[in-house]
């Protein structure tokens, strides 16, 4: 459902009015938090348009479409923005039909809103910028981390569901995702096996479509975290958009 990719850096002319039909989602190829957008987008199957916007070098119209200059960002066809990760899914699972990723139940959404809180103090690149630096010693780190992942696996155990919402996945899955993606690179080495519902879960996410069709290689990955960890990354040089 994903039609044109294309990437602006400063200097880039502002793209033309969203045609009509069509979500644009201003994105960059790496950040977590853009994932979030691009799995619910896919897995509602919401026809979209990826421009990937070079961070460190970002053009000047993009301050004005989101003047936090973060992504993601989206734009509609009519000329509505809407930003911050969390804001941006809502928005889309309340607009567009297909799969309802958040329950209408008051109770469970509030449940999964609190799983998010809960999970804010884990879902963070510091860990992965850290590992691959690797020039401090992560044990202490490590079992912070294992503290932390206990919990939500305490959390998953007395659900006791495949995913964090319930029997589906939902908003709650796709919202920690990206962040475990990138764990399973480093951090995760002897980690997964304490948590073995939060495993299972892991191991069920990437059978998920969204998550498959959104999932970056390993490698490149590492090779971004090296560079954001040197603070060089050169988002034109290596590709990012
Ligand atoms: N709270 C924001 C965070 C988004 C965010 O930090 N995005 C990063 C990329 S992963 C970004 O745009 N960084 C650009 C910058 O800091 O200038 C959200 O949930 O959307």
């Amino acid at each position: 459902m994903s039609g044109s990719e294309r990437s602006l850096a400063k200097g880039s002319a502002a793209p033309c009015p969203v045609p009509q039909g069509l979500i644009r989602l201003y994105s960059m190829r790496f950040c977590p938090f853009a994932q979030r957008a691009r799995l619910v987008l896919i897995a509602k199957g919401i026809n979209h348009e990826v421009v990937n916007i070079n961070l460190k070098n970002k053009p000047d119209w993009y301050l004005e479409k989101n003047p936090l200059g973060l992504v993601p960002t989206i734009e509609t066809s009519d000329g509505k923005i809407i930003y911050e990760s969390p804001i941006v899914c809502e928005y889309l699972d309340e607009v567009f039909p297909g799969t309802k990723l958040i329950p209408s139940d008051p109770y469970a959404k509030a449940e999964q809103k609190m799983l998010m809180e809960a999970f804010s103090t884990v879902c963070t690149m510091r860990i992965c910028v850290i590992w691959v630096k690797n020039n401090e010693d992560t044990t202490e780190l490590k079992s912070q981390f294992l503290e932390k992942l206990k919990k939500l696996e305490e959390a998953l155990a007395k659900k006791n569901t495949p995913y964090f919402g319930g029997e589906s996945v939902s908003f709650i899955d796709y919202m920690v995702w990206p962040w475990f993606e990138r764990f399973s690179l480093f951090v995760f080495e002897g980690v997964l096996d304490k948590t073995p519902n939060i495993k299972a879960w892991h191991d069920r996410m990437l059978q998920d479509p969204a998550v498959k069709a959104t999932f970056t290689a390993p490698e490149l990955v590492l090779g971004f975290f090296k560079l954001y960890a040197e603070d060089s990354v050169d988002a034109v040089d290596y590709g990012l958009n």
